[in-house]
Order: C-alpha cells, then sequence, then structure tokens
C-alpha cells in the first residue's frame, strides 16, 4: 500500500514538475491571484470563528430576499422566524455590511438597549465611506445618530431642547391643504407614497430650519428634485456593500459626479441659512415667535448660546441633515402604510373617524387640531402604533459595539462584536404577538396584548437614551395629517389595484410601493 503511494507520488512529481517549470510566471501570479479571490470570497460569507457556534442567517439569503423585493413579513417568516420557533433568541448574519449578532428577544432587546455604555453605537452604515463620498460630504461622520460618549451629550444637550421646545402643530396643519389640493385633483387615483414623500419633506423643511421645498406645489425652484437626486443614492444596499470601492465611482461614472454636485449644493444651502439665522437671532429677529413654532435650528442655535456656543456650522449642518435622513423618508412611508391599512380595513378607519368627529366637530370645513384637542384622542394614538408594529420603516437599528467580553443568552460575545436588534423579528414574530400579520390597534389599548409582553416586544423608535429625537415630533406630524385626512375623506383601495390584497414591494427595504395608488372620496 505505502508502496503504491509512494509510487504514484514520484510519477506524478516527476509529471508535473517539468509541466509547473514550462509556466510562464504570469500564471503562477494568476493562480496566487485566483486563490487569494477564493481564500476572501470563502472568509467573505463565513463568519469569524467566535461567532461560528452561534445561530446563521444565511447572507445570500438575505441578499436575495432583498433583491428580489420580499415583503418584511416573508423575510422573517423565511429566515428569523425558524431560528426563533427553535428557541433561538439572536442570530449572526453578514449584515448591513459586516457580520453582526442580531437580537430577536424583548428582554435581551431591554438588556442591550437600556445599557448604552456597554454597547455603544459603531458607526455602521458610514464607516467604509471616504469624507469625499456623498453620505460623509452630507452627513458628517460625526453626527449624533453615529458618535458616543462626549460628543453624543454634547449634542444632545443642544437638540433636546429644542426638539422638547418644538412641537409645530400649526406647521403640520398649515401644509395640509396643499395635500389636500392634490388629492382633490386625483381623486380616485392618488399615488399616496409620492404625495406623502413631498408631504413630510416641506413639513420638515419648514420645521428643521424654516425652508420651503414647495414639493407639493410642484417645486418650482427645483430644491426637492436636488434633494431626491443624493438620497436616492444614500438608500442604495450596493452603494454600503461595496463602500471601500466609493472612492473610484466619481472617476467613471457621471451619475456619481451629479450626487457630488447636489450634495454640495444642498450643502452651501443649509450653510447660508444658519449663518443668516445666527445674525438674526442675535438681532433679536426671532423674540416674537412663541418656542413650540420655532424651527429647530433656531432652537439649537439658542440652546448653543446658552450654552458655550461652540458648535460649528458644519456640525449643526450635519445634523440637520441627519434629520432629514431619520425623518423625512421614515414619516412618509409610516403615513402612507398607515392610509392604506386604514383603507384595507375600513371598520378600524370608521372607529377612528368617530373619534376625530366627537373631537374636531363634522363642520364641511378644514380643522387645525390643536396640541390639546389631538391630546382627546385615544384610539388615533393605537392605530399608529400598531401600523408602526405591522408595517414601521425600521428593520434593525444601527450596530452597537460591546465594549467588553459578555455573556449574551449562553453565548460567548467577545470585546469589540457588533450586535443589532432585529426590530421586525420582535414586531411580527409569533412568539411576540398573536396573528402577527393582521392589523388589530386594540392589541394597544390599556391591559391589551402589548401590556402582557415583557422586555422591549415594540420598538419602533428603538429604546433608551438612544431613542429616536424625533419620535415625538413624528407621532404628532401623524396625529395632526391622519386627523385632517379622515374628517375630509373616505378612502379606499382602487378595484384594480395590485395591492389590493397585499403589498406589493418594489423597493428593498420596507418602503412603500410608488404603485400604491389610493382612492380618496370626499366627505365635504
Ligand atoms: C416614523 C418616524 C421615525 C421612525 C420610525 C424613527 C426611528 C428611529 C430609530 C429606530 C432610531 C434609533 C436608531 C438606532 O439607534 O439605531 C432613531 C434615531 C434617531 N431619529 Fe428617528 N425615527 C423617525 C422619525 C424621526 C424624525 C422626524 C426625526 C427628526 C426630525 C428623527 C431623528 C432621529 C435622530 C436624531 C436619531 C438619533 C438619536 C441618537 O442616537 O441620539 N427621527 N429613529
Amino acid at each position: 500500500m505505502i508502496e503504491n503511494v509512494l509510487k504514484n507520488y514520484t510519477v506524478t512529481f516527476e509529471q508535473i514538475l517539468p509541466m509547473l517549470q514550462k509556466r510562464s510566471k504570469a500564471s503562477y501570479i494568476g493562480a496566487a491571484i485566483l486563490l487569494l479571490a477564493v481564500q476572501q470570497v470563502y472568509s467573505f460569507f463565513t463568519p469569524p470563528k467566535y461567532l461560528r457556534s452561534f445561530p446563521r442567517v444565511s447572507f445570500l439569503a438575505m441578499i436575495k430576499s432583498f433583491y428580489i423585493n420580499e415583503s418584511i413579513f416573508q423575510r422573517n417568516k423565511k429566515l428569523v422566524a425558524p431560528l426563533m420557533n427553535a428557541g433561538h433568541k439572536l442570530y449572526v448574519s453578514r449584515l448591513p455590511i459586516t457580520w453582526t449578532v442580531y437580537i430577536t428577544d424583548p428582554n435581551l432587546a431591554k438588556k442591550v438597549l437600556l445599557k448604552t455604555e456597554n454597547f455603544p453605537k459603531s458607526s455602521g452604515i458610514f464607516e467604509g465611506f471616504g469624507n469625499d463620498s456623498p453620505i460623509i460630504k452630507f452627513l458628517g461622520n460625526d453626527n449624533v445618530a453615529v458618535s458616543n460618549g462626549h460628543k453624543w451629550k454634547n449634542q444632545r444637550k443642544i437638540m433636546n431642547p429644542a426638539f422638547s421646545r418644538s412641537m409645530p402643530v400649526k406647521t403640520f396643519g398649515a401644509v395640509v391643504p396643499h395635500l389636500f389640493a392634490l388629492i382633490d385633483q386625483e381623486s380616485e387615483n392618488v399615488p399616496i407614497t409620492t404625495r406623502m414623500k413631498s408631504f413630510t419633506l416641506d413639513v420638515l423643511g419648514l420645521a428643521a430650519f424654516g425652508f420651503d421645498f414647495q414639493s407639493l406645489k410642484g417645486d418650482p425652484e427645483g430644491w426637492t428634485k436636488t434633494y431626491n437626486i443624493f438620497i436616492v443614492t444614500l438608500f442604495n444596499p450596493w452603494a454600503a456593500i461595496f463602500s471601500k470601492l466609493d472612492f473610484l465611482v466619481k472617476y467613471f461614472s457621471a451619475e456619481r459626479r451629479r450626487v457630488d454636485r447636489a450634495t454640495d449644493k444642498f450643502n452651501d444651502m443649509i450653510d447660508a441659512l444658519t449663518n443668516k439665522r445666527r445674525q438674526d437671532i442675535e438681532n433679536g429677529l426671532k423674540n416674537g415667535i412663541p418656542e413650540n413654532e420655532k424651527d429647530l435650528l433656531t432652537l439649537m442655535i439658542e440652546a448653543d448660546m446658552r450654552e458655550d456656543g461652540n458648535t460649528s456650522t458644519e456640525e449643526l449642518r450635519h445634523n440637520i441633515a441627519l434629520f432629514f435622513l431619520a425623518g423625512h423618508d421614515t414619516t412618509a412611508h409610516t403615513l402612507t402604510f398607515c392610509l392604506y391599512n386604514l383603507a384595507k380595513n375600513k371598520d378600524i378607519q370608521r372607529k377612528l373617524r368617530e373619534e376625530i368627529l366627537n373631537v374636531l366637530g363634522d363642520e364641511p370645513v378644514d380643522v387645525f387640531p390643536t396640541l390639546e384637542e389631538l391630546k382627546q384622542m385615544n384610539y388615533i394614538n393605537m392605530v399608529i402604533k400598531e401600523n408602526l408594529r405591522h408595517s414601521g420603516p425600521v428593520d434593525m437599528l444601527m450596530s452597537r459595539i460591546a465594549s467588553e467580553d459578555f455573556d449574551l443568552d449562553g453565548f460567548f460575545l467577545p470585546k469589540g462584536t457588533k450586535v443589532s436588534v432585529d426590530i421586525s423579528a420582535l414586531h411580527l414574530s409569533e412568539k411576540n404577538w398573536k396573528d402577527p400579520e393582521l392589523f388589530l390597534p386594540e392589541r394597544f389599548e390599556d391591559g391589551g396584548e402589548h401590556d402582557d409582553h415583557s422586555g422591549f416586544s415594540w420598538v419602533p423608535f428603538s429604546n433608551g437614551s438612544r431613542q429616536c429625537l424625533g419620535m415625538n415630533f413624528s407621532l404628532t406630524e401623524q396625529r395632526v395629517v391622519l386627523a385632517m385626512m379622515l374628517r375630509k375623506y373616505e378612502i379606499d383601495i382602487p378595484e384594480n389595484s395590485i395591492h389590493r390584497d397585499r403589498i406589493v414591494y418594489d423597493k428593498p427595504f420596507n418602503f412603500a410601493p410608488d404603485s400604491l395608488d389610493l382612492k380618496f372620496t370626499k366627505r365635504y
């Protein structure tokens, strides 16, 4: 036997060696590159050693699910629920770009989210991009959503008072008639996703820095177009996956250069407004405006002046830009889905309208709700909460980094491991909610299903000290526009809609499809 092996070895060696000797240098280099590539591909798809014992969701399966625009329900059912049903409370996957541990259990989510110092934020998708990429030029890499420690606390010091003082219900209400004007023209087939994006952009522009995008008025000055040019790139998942190549792209892509120009134009506009606003405040021009109707930029500059006045125009810009990234599409998609869910569940729509009419009356004129009137409505909050559970726009939190070694549900988590919370697993799993695909606002009534939960099973805005800064802003905006819309219109899904039974997605995340039309019938 050994003789045979030796014989074969000798023959093979004698035949192969001369062949190898005849090969050119280039073929060796080619083979080495090929081997390196195979090794790179292998290590790309294989978790690091310390995560190999964790339950795993295949990266390829996730990417495929995003690529074919599966709904978040389908993705969760197919890829995550089987692990949860097998008793696992977490899993690892290579998402969005690096290996991360995702938590799917409410009590474990609570443990991680309340321990901000143990699990500080990682810079997540920002980390692969260079300083001259549009993402970093727009948002910086130290805005309030990605910074930690003193830097984060100092930013929150000027933002917390701005967000707690500002509740611009008048601004929210004042934009609604422009939305109504478009709905009245398009009543049978209103492209609701597009309209809601315009509505929330106009609202955010006015409330954040007193700027009117005029998106609902047809975008006469082109600012909505400029904004959309770069915002589409920011949400492109492929840009995040190939972020390391970003620095090369502008040399051969005219489209990328167009995005760069749009980003510069937008940044210059915010800087000019910020400098003007500082002067206006110093000259006392903002004194007469009630606190809750001042825009966020004014309130942040005022708060900064009360502190040490050290916040630079660039830092303010990065955070204003972040409010757009964090607050524009999120609220637009949430409102779109809420109107769809109300059109699909007419009993719930009727019940909600009844509550609104009880508080605001049924006179055939537009009524602009006040904060006090909104506080008298309870069912509207249940509808909004259920919509954020059922159709919330954020699937997963930005990743955190374990600041030391931890034991998480019996798994050893070494210092430096990335950790995130899978919001859709918490919101859509049968482990946490009965019949999770049904839209049932009553889950959130006093003593309802949600009250029986322990831990964090409802976290559309996250929780703990890194909870969404714009939560109350967005909730109030939603209450104002829903109350005004339901007073004025009966909302239905058109007979021939492809979305009649369920949403047919056209984008990789839980974003409302552009093809979604709703039918609005005037009540007055
Ligand atoms: C339906 C609407 C919204 C949803 C579902 C939402 C959701 C979230 C979530 C889940 C986070 C935590 C992210 C993480 O820790 O990984 C967050 C953070 C944040 N959101 Fe929102 N958001 C919404 C609207 C807004 C609005 C309107 C604004 C501003 C005008 C805003 C500003 C922020 C900021 C500044 C942070 C970072 C807070 C920090 O880290 O200290 N959001 N949001």
